[in-house]
Order: C-alpha cells, then structure tokens, then sequence
C-alpha cells in the first residue's frame, strides 16, 4: 500500500456541549513517527481513542492502511495496538497472566515465545511473577509498553509512553520504540507534554489547542520558524499565544 497509514479528516467529537475535538485532520506516513501536543484539555487522548475505535466520531472520518476504520474495524485493529498510563491492566494477575491473556486475546501464536522476547526487551525479568497491581508506576508504564508491541503492531498509538518513569529508565524506553520502529517500519502516533521526548522520537509534531491543530511541522523548522532553540520554548509561545483555547470549546 502507498499513501499514509492514517489518515484523520474533519474528525470531530462532541461531550454535549463541549466540542472535545473539532473537525480535525492530518496524516502520518508509513515508517514515520508523529506526535500530537497540547495543553491539558486540547483532545489528544480523545483523538487517539477515536483512532483506536474505542469511542465513535460525532463527525468525520479515520482512514488507517487505507481502508475505514468504521467499516473495517475487525481486521484493521490487528494490526494495530496502543499503550496508556491510564490503561490498569487486572491488579491481582500477575504480569505473566496479563500478557498471557492479551496475547491470548489478540490470537497470537507462540506466546510463551513472545512473552519471553518482551520480558527481555522491556527487562520485565525481575517482575514478570508479580501481582500487576503491586509494581510501581513506571513498571506499570513498561508492562503496559510490552502488552502494546507483543502482536508486532503496525500502528503504534502511544498516549504518554515515559510518564511516571524516572529520567534514565525514560530515555531507555525511548531507545526501545527507536529500535522498534526501525527493525520493524512501524508507524507510530504518540501523544506527549515532554518535548525532549519529541525531539527525538517525531518527524512530525501537530499542536493542538481547542481540538484543532494551530501548528504542525517538523521539529526542526518549527523551532527555526520561530527563531527559538528548543521545541519546549515553541511549545510555551503557541500554548501562551492561543491562552483561552488549550480547554476544549465549552
Ligand atoms: N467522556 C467525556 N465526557 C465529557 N467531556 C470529556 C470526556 N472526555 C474528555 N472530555 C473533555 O474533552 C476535552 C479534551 O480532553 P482530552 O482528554 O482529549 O484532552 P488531552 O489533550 O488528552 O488532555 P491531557 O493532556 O490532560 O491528557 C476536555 O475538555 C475534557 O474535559
């Protein structure tokens, strides 16, 4: 297949009155790596669980490997996969028996197999028997990571993928969704508020503000654009610029 993997056109959800994403559109092209930034309250989480299929559009359409995603949710979602702070995986089974029923979940073959590679890529070893709910919150962050690749995603959506780690186990995970899109050409939309993050993972950055993007581009010229020297201060100039519009329309 040519052409983007996703394709977001006049996306759009509405909360009753609060418009949490407002005629939204963009693409990401295969093998990239894009990311979506914005104020607390801009709709990157709720841009991200549309794309997901979690929650329906009020307007507009997700194309993803060029097909539907309303119409071809079942054999579009496969292929994909996700990773969240916010996803609490069964507290009581230990990490094993989540991956496990995941894996089962997602009719994976070889899971022993598959187990194995992930405890060793995201260095589970020490805490694969342990009860989910007794880890600490940056564990959490990286068994959650390991539920997301073990069916070798094509789409990875990843909402936050370093929260709550701590600066040296954050920048080694950046390093495994480095390798990991490299050996495999997977296509990655991440949302993130950590801007050194971004710089180094994303070709393309869209800012949100109100549910609609008031920036995009690359790293690289949106900084040069502005005559800045890091995507952090572009970020404070936009955000502080469009004051008002990082909550979504009331
Ligand atoms: N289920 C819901 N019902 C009503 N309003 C909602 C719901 N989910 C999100 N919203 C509202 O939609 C807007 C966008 O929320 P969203 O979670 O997508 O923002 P976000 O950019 O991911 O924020 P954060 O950076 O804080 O995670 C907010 O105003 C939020 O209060």
């Amino acid at each position: 297949m040519s052409g983007p993997v996703l394709e977001v056109e006049a996306l759009t959800k509405r909360f009753g009155p609060v418009t949490a994403v407002d005629a939204l559109s963009f693409t990401v092209a295969r093998g990239t790596t894009a990311a979506l930034l914005g104020a607390n309250g801009a709709g990157k989480t709720t841009t991200l669980a549309m794309i997901l299929g979690l929650l329906l559009p009020s307007a507009g359409t997700v194309r993803i490997f060029g097909r539907d995603l309303a119409a071809h949710r079942y054999a579009l979602l496969p292929r994909m996969n996700f990773s969240s702070p916010y996803t609490d995986l069964p507290h009581r089974l230990t990490v094993r028996e989540n991956l496990t029923v995941y894996a089962k979940l997602y009719g994976l073959d070889g899971v022993r197999r598959r187990i194995e590679r992930m405890a060793e890529t995201l260095d589970l070893g020490t805490f694969l028997k342990r009860p989910t709910g007794k880890l600490s919150a940056g564990q959490r962050t990286r068994v959650a990571l390991a539920k997301a690749l073990l069916n070798d995603p094509e789409l990875l959506l990843l909402d936050e993928p370093s929260a709550s780690l701590d600066p040296d186990t954050a920048d080694w995970v950046r390093g495994v969704i480095e390798r990991y899109r490299a050996e495999t050409g997977a296509t990655i939309l991440l949302a993130s508020h950590n801007m050194a993050e971004v710089e180094r993972l994303c070709d393309d950055v869209f800012v949100m503000s109100g549910g609609r993007i008031v920036e995009s581009g690359t790293p690289e010229a949106m900084i040069e654009r502005r005559g800045l020297s890091t995507l952090e201060e572009v970020f404070l100039e936009i955000v502080r610029g469009t004051a008002g519009l990082g909550e979504a329309a009331q």
